[in-house]
């Protein structure tokens, strides 16, 4: 898969690790910024990843930031953007079994390359199960869709 990421500073070091995990698994990042530990705003490039997969151009994203939260709360504003805060496996998995999020929010300054590797099998390993769900992520839509 091709997965558009960004960071800002605080999760730049995360993003580089992030890219090559990706690149270990098969997938091909397209990398938005930032490009330094310099400090930045991670609205500037929760955007960039976050409209690109509103519009359809990509499947999912991944952003990171140092707790996550900020990317988060950004990526959430935008139309069929359902962006999750992951910080273990089994969040990993929910976000995408109940929730069929699409964009991967890390919080790169509380983990470590080895949680980063496991959260990502599990994202990528994961299925959106639908059914009851299903109803449920519709009305997510509904909110952004009025
Ligand atoms: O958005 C955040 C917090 O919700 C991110 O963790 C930022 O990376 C963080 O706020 C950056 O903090 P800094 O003190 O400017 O490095």
């Amino acid at each position: 898969m091709i997965i558009p990421i960004a960071s800002d500073h605080a999760g730049f070091e995360a993003k580089e690790e992030t890219k090559e995990i990706l690149e270990e698994f098969g997938h091909m990042p397209v990398d938005f910024g930032t490009h330094s530990a310099d400090s930045v705003d991670y609205p500037d490039f929760a955007v960039q990843v976050a409209k690109k997969v509103s519009s359809g151009e990509y499947d999912s994203g991944i952003l990171i930031c140092g707790s996550g939260q900020g990317m988060c709360m950004a990526a959430n504003k935008f139309p069929n953007v359902r962006g999750a805060l992951v910080y273990s496996t089994h969040v990993a998995r929910l976000a995408r079994e109940h929730n069929n999020a699409n964009v991967l929010c890390l919080p790169g300054r509380e983990l470590k390359t080895d949680q980063i590797r496991e959260i990502l099998e599990a994202w990528f390993k994961a299925e959106f199960e639908g059914g009851r769900h299903e109803r449920r992520v519709n009305k997510i839509n509904a909110i952004t869709d009025k």
